[in-house]
């Protein structure tokens, strides 16, 4: 902490404990602290005073516990004054909440118990930015991965919920189509946790039968049948210490819902074949690009399950609604594919970053990843031009695709997708991981397609 007393503080939340320690706290680099016990008297004490820093309570005992007294008061001080610095003392749990008033205006929020360099560090960031704009993130760069990219509002947002998330304990769900990036989050979200020096291990549940399900991620005793000739831990004990990733948690049967909320309620595994739980101490990070509450609605997934999982959301938007990022994405991209080609950076002519702008992305910023590959590589000069840029029948705006199968408009959705995968497995002559590049999706998502539709 800087030496010398700085800046005017005001503390209220209705806790006497916490006034006291927060004074005992503040008192030697504080110049004025002034502790309130009643929001209530929060405007008039305003009206007579300024104060560089507000520290406000979100939850106060007189009312009901939702937090909302806080995001209520919080919206009365900076209506009275819309330059206020307000960081909200929340609990754990509240993160989600914490994060809204973030959305509402709050300048930071600190979570109870609070770590006093942490609250000392967020007030001196407070005290330094007051007057200044919060600068804008570019990218949340990850230890040896790619950085997550983008300049909308949507990606400034989720870069920021990020930054906020990382550091606590809670359990995320990430929510968005293919290849929008959850998995870039989550490992985000992991390199910027206290567990960063731990473990972060991956498993595309989808991918796993049930009988595969229960071992893979529970482990497995010699012996629990045939050919389990030793012992072999599972994902969940890998990840022991750090945090485990399951994506494409919206596809997995009911029985292993089950399995899996006795899991994370319990924070114990026991493997196949054995009788001994194994205390498991994990961070739970969830993906889906299945409309996972529709299910639940329908209940075909647990709603007690996703209330274990979401403790935060966040939703990453299609590509399609980030106009800006589209550009600044090709652009990226065109020069890790220069590079790894040995050619020159390429320009974009204007005409073909209008077509990717008009482009509707379904297979989101992996196909723009695919879609730049598949240019630089067969493009003839070094400005790629819009005939550089092919889009498989399915990423096709409806408008503008030539249907390659039936020209009947009342084929339901599910036969075209179908047909569309069964041309393009033909046209690739069944090497699915080409015909999965260009249908935009991971191999997995396309041999969970190829199963759905029994192709
Ligand atoms: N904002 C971004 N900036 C840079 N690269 C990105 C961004 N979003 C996604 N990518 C890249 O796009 C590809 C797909 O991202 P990722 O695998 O994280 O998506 P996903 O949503 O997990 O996909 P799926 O639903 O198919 O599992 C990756 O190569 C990733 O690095």
């Amino acid at each position: 902490m800087a030496t010398g007393k700085t800046g005017s503080v005001l503390v209220v939340d209705d806790e006497s404990d916490v006034l006291f320690a927060m004074k005992m706290l503040l008192k030697t680099d504080v110049k004025e602290l002034v502790t309130e016990k009643n929001p209530e008297n929060v405007l008039s004490l305003l009206s007579k005073q300024k104060f560089d820093v507000i520290f406000l309570d979100m939850n106060f005992k007189s009312a009901l516990n939702t937090g909302n007294e806080g995001l209520f008061w919080l919206r009365q001080i900076l209506e009275k004054d819309k330059d206020a610095t307000v960081i909200l003392i929340t609990a754990y749990g509240e993160v989600e909440l914490a994060v809204k008033s973030l959305k509402q205006g709050a300048y930071d929020f600190i979570v109870k118990p609070w770590h006093n360099d942490k609250l000392l560090e967020t007030l001196q960031n407070a005290l330094q930015a007051k007057g200044q704009k919060k600068p804008a993130k570019s990218a949340a760069s990850i230890n040896g991965h790619a950085s997550i990219l983008g300049e909308s509002e949507a990606i400034q947002d989720i870069l920021y919920k990020i930054e906020k998330i990382a550091p606590t304990e809670a359990n995320v769900l990430i929510l968005g189509e293919n290849g929008t990036g959850k998995e870039l989050v989550a490992r985000a979200l992991h390199e910027k946790s206290f567990r960063a020096g731990q473990p972060f291990v991956s498993v595309d549940v989808a991918a796993l039968t049930d009988s595969l399900f229960e071992s893979e991620l529970f482990g497995l005793k010699k012996g629990a049948f045939t050919d389990a000739k030793e012992d072999r831990k599972g994902r969940f004990e890998a990840a022991n210490g750090g945090t485990l990733f399951l994506d494409e948690l919206g596809n997995i049967s009911p029985a292993m819902q089950a399995k899996l909320l006795t899991v994370l309620q319990n924070r114990q595994v026991t493997p196949l074949g054995s009788n001994t739980p194994v205390p498991v101490d994990i961070r739970l990070i969830s993906a889906t690009n299945e409309p996972i509450y529709e299910l639940a609605a329908k209940n075909l997934f647990r709603k007690d399950l996703i209330y274990r999982i979401n403790t935060v959301e966040i939703t990453l938007p299609p590509l399609r609604s980030r106009d800006n990022d589209v550009e600044l994405l090709a652009r990226h991209f065109a020069g890790i594919y220069a590079n790894k080609n040995h050619k020159p950076v390429p320009e974009f002519a204007p005409a073909a970053l209008q077509k990717l702008k008009q482009h509707s992305w379904p297979g989101n910023v992996r196909e723009l990843q695919h879609a730049v590959e598949r240019a630089i590589i067969l493009a003839e000069s070094n400005v790629l031009q819009p005939q550089d840029f092919s889009f498989s029948p399915m990423e096709m705006d409806s408008a503008a695709a030539t249907p390659v199968f039936a020209s009947d408009t009342s084929m339901p959705l599910h036969e075209i997708e179908r047909e569309t995968i069964r041309h393009v497995i033909e046209k690739n002559k069944g090497n699915i991981s080409k015909a999965a590049k260009e249908l935009g999706l991971t191999r997995t998502a396309l041999y969970r397609r190829l199963n759905k539709y029994d192709i």
